[in-house]
């Protein structure tokens, strides 16, 4: 079974998109979308994107990490499939509803609204996610956020001296987080400038995690740190996040369609279920 793809990336987070609304797709599993996001013996992405009709919305997006855990929410992929859609899009995420918008600036995403509790974020236990009381090396005193997914964020003076390949996994898988957590380390240049690197949850050290950029502009603008407008700037680039009067997220930023291809389905362990 043939399967096209398109290869999309936003900022260098790199995804492997396939559109269920136009042709048959196997049922993806996390094997299979492990097995397709593998750089080594896969294509290679840092999420596999699958669109399927729906109900309630213009397109559900399904989001798979690169070690296969499906989630709910990405930020660059939204703007990417937004970019295909051509035009405004609610789309159905199991995260909530986000809608994309093409602009001049890019695409701009309305992501939806942050929650706080440490039972939304989800945290093992009652704490105060606003200054939580615990630390990792020299990554002290973060705060939590969920915006769709879950997001752990700390302030430091320079991300780029932080060993996010040594201590992010720690902290990802740590049991005070029982859906684990994307882990962002942060400086403050001025009011309206912050600069992120993120361990991705299921993804490690990526070129750049629109949801990251979400949850530490929201967190930064808690704690009195940036106005409600904000560049944040990773390793790939930047984007401009915006906490609106009505408590929406919005995120602008590009999009980049890099090439489409096919597949053998079987290559990649699709179960093929034959329909009796
Ligand atoms: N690793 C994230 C999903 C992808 C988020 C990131 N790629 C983005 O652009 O938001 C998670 O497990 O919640």
């Amino acid at each position: 079974m043939r399967i096209d793809f398109t290869k999309m990336h936003g900022l260098g987070n790199d995804f492997i998109v396939l559109d269920g609304r136009v042709h048959a797709l196997p049922p993806v599993d996390a094997a299979f979308a492990s097995a397709l996001a593998d750089r080594h013996t896969g294509i290679g992405c840092d999420q596999l994107i699958v669109l399927e009709p729906s109900m309630d919305a213009d397109f559900r997006m399904r989001i798979f990490n690169a070690d296969g855990s499906e989630v709910e929410a990405c930020g660059n992929a939204t703007r990417a499939v937004g970019l295909l859609h051509g035009e405004p899009a609610r789309i159905e995420t199991l995260g909530g509803l986000v809608i994309s918008t093409p602009t001049d600036g890019g695409i701009s995403v309305q992501m939806g609204k942050p929650r706080f509790d440490w039972n939304a974020i989800p945290l093992a236990y009652a704490m105060d996610t606003h200054a939580m009381p615990v630390a990792w090396e020299e990554l002290v005193n973060p705060i939590a956020v969920n915006v769709g997914n879950p997001h752990v964020i700390f302030f430091v003076a320079d991300p780029y001296a932080i060993d996010m390949a040594r201590i992010g996994p720690m902290i990802e898988t740590d049991p005070l987080f029982p859906e684990r957590i994307n882990v962002n380390v942060a400086g403050i240049t001025a009011r309206d400038a912050i600069t992120l690197r993120v361990w991705e949850r299921g993804a490690g050290l990526t070129r750049a995690c629109g949801t990251g950029a979400c949850a530490t502009a929201i967190g930064a603008m808690k704690r009195g740190l940036v106005d409600r407008r904000v560049t944040v700037t990773l390793p790939g680039g930047p984007l401009v996040i915006e906490w609106r009067e009505d408590n929406e997220i919005v995120m602008t930023g590009p999009a980049t369609e890099a090439f489409r291809g096919s597949f053998d389905a079987a290559d990649f362990g699709a179960h093929i279920r034959i329909a009796i």
